[in-house]
């Protein structure tokens, strides 16, 4: 047989064994076994090239000698043989490294007893993956046949851990895909027909003009506004508004996730991170990659996951728990509270740097209270809305049920005037929809009996809301889901009336036996 002839022969061995193998220590054996029949090796490694380290790390080696490289070390593009291969994408040949020792590591192939090194580029569509190096004890200029014969091993190989790669990253987003599925799945469950914004008011329209001149650019955005006055749905319109908008919006209610999740769920985790973590799970900030993150209720948020946060935003990087290696992520920040973000800095729960990070672009939504214009036509709007989903057709609010919507103080805003007319559709049996005193809330100040009762008069907003909240827990039973649970008539989002009372440290009275 001719060198040209079991040059062939090997190469077409090489791309089958690349072809067949899925481990690549068997690979690089059977590989380097073929190799060894044409041209002679002490060490044989393969680097690939790691733009975050702007180095090489080993990716599968065979040697004769105990290895002076340690196959965790990287190898530093600047000053490195590979590196002038990788930014050359050409050979390199030192025929004599006894005499000639240019690069960093040529002292470790020195130690193993190396006299001859030549690497190779892994060239895929003339972008480089790495190296092939090829040691010799030996010294001296290699055959130029068997430089370009390894060349062609080079290029095979680089072809095959393309394609190693691609599959990984298939796996990658179809992972990713998954999770954005079951959070849309998530997502359409709690939907209530987003889209629709009905409001006519100079103050409201004041808010629509600052999204509109905001929701092109990648600002990020802070949504000021007591609880239901429409945060999430101005978050979707600066998303829907901006040129991300087919790309995912993923929202995390800070206040809903578990303290010791926020984290994990934010930031993602490797697999065996922690207790449970079975599999490797991309955070939501990887879920949002070209779109919109929407932190809603940010106040809530626990310290050690702000900071996480903060460096985040700061260098656009995530680090999975677990994990050592960073993935860069491309997200727009929308960002909302119904809390006073600076009375929480002074109390030592909120970051200020975060804080001045976030408050970029900061829109404050008024009160349905301050633009009654509104409340007529979200009035017509919530009707049509509950009419179409109880097939019931013509229905209107009467007349003086209209002047009682006008007349209350809304403190739980656009979905309490929602969830009370809801309520009233599904009450009401003709065709005019009426509401009278009772689908409003009783005031704090006539507390339910079995409730301790503040020895003065509330003084403060938080008293107020503190007792305003145990009397309709009451009223309910403290049932806090459903149309009839507290959340509802409270106009809260049923999470958010959770923590509240985690947080006021509310606890459900003890049933009193009666003797
Ligand atoms: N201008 C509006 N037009 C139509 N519907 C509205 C409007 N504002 C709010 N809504 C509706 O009111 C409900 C509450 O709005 P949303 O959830 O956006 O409020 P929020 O401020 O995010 O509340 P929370 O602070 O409790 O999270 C939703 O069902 C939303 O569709």
């Amino acid at each position: 047989m001719t060198k040209n002839e079991l040059n062939y022969e090997i190469l077409l061995e090489v791309t089958n064994v690349l072809n067949l193998q899925r481990d690549w220590e068997g690979l690089w054996k059977a590989v380097t076994k073929q190799i060894q029949r044409v041209v002679p090796w002490d060490r044989a490694g393969i680097l690939l090239y790691d733009p975050q380290q702007d180095g090489f790390r080993f990716y599968a080696v065979v040697t004769n000698a105990p290895p002076a490289l340690r196959t965790d070390t990287i190898v530093p593009r600047v000053g490195s043989a590979m590196g002038w291969v990788y930014d050359h994408k050409q050979v390199h040949v030192r025929p004599n490294l006894h005499q000639q020792q240019v690069f960093l590591e040529d002292k470790y192939y020195l130690e193993e007893g190396l006299g001859r090194m030549i690497n190779f580029p892994l060239l895929v569509h003339d972008e480089c993956l790495g190296t092939l190096n090829i040691g010799s004890r030996q010294t001296g200029e290699p055959d130029p046949d068997d430089v370009k014969f390894l060349q062609l091993v080079a290029t095979h190989i680089a072809t095959a851990i393309a394609q190693v790669r691609a599959y990984e990253e298939i796996k990658r987003l179809s992972e990713q895909l998954k999770r954005q599925n079951e959070y849309l799945a998530e997502e359409v469950k709690l939907s209530r027909n987003f889209g629709t914004m009905v409001g006519q008011s100079p103050a409201f329209r004041h808010v629509l003009d600052l999204i509109r001149a905001v929701a092109p650019t990648s600002t990020t955005v802070l949504l000021l506004g007591e609880t239901g006055t429409g945060k999430e749905l101005l978050a979707r319109a600066v998303h829907d508004g901006s040129p991300r908008h087919h790309k995912p919006f993923i929202r995390v209610n800070c206040a809903a996730l578990p303290g010791g999740l926020v984290e994990s769920e934010l930031f993602g985790h490797e697999r065996g991170a922690f207790t449970g973590a079975s599999a490797q799970r991309p955070g939501r900030f990887e879920l949002a990659n070209g779109g919109t993150l929407f932190l809603d209720e940010i106040g809530e948020m626990p310290l050690e996951a702000q900071a996480k946060l903060l460096r985040v935003l700061q260098d656009g990087m995530v680090d999975r728990i677990g994990s050592t290696a960073s993935v860069p992520v491309d997200v727009r920040i929308v960002a909302a509270t119904n809390a006073h973000l600076q009375d929480a800095i002074k109390k030592g729960t909120f970051r200020s740097d975060l804080f001045y990070r976030l408050h970029v672009f900061p829109v404050s939504i008024p009160p349905l209270r301050e633009r009654r214009e509104d409340i007529p036509l979200l009035a017509d709007h919530f009707l049509a809305q509950a009419a179409a989903k109880l097939k019931r057709r013509h229905l209107k609010l009467g007349r003086q049920s209209l002047e009682r919507l006008l007349e209350y103080s809304w403190p739980g805003n656009v979905r309490e005037l929602q969830s009370l007319i809801d309520r009233a559709v599904i009450l009401s049996t003709g065709d005019t929809v009426e509401i009278d005193e009772a689908f409003f809330p009783k005031t704090s100040l006539s507390p339910a009996p079995s409730v301790p009762v503040l020895e003065t008069t509330p003084t403060t907003l938080h008293q107020l809301e503190h007792e305003h909240i145990i009397a309709v827990l009451n009223r309910t039973g403290w049932r806090i889901y459903g149309p009839q649970g507290a959340a509802a008539q409270l106009g809260l989002n049923p999470e958010t009336l959770r923590s509240k009372i985690r947080k006021l440290g509310l606890k459900k009275p003890s049933p009193t036996l009666s003797t």
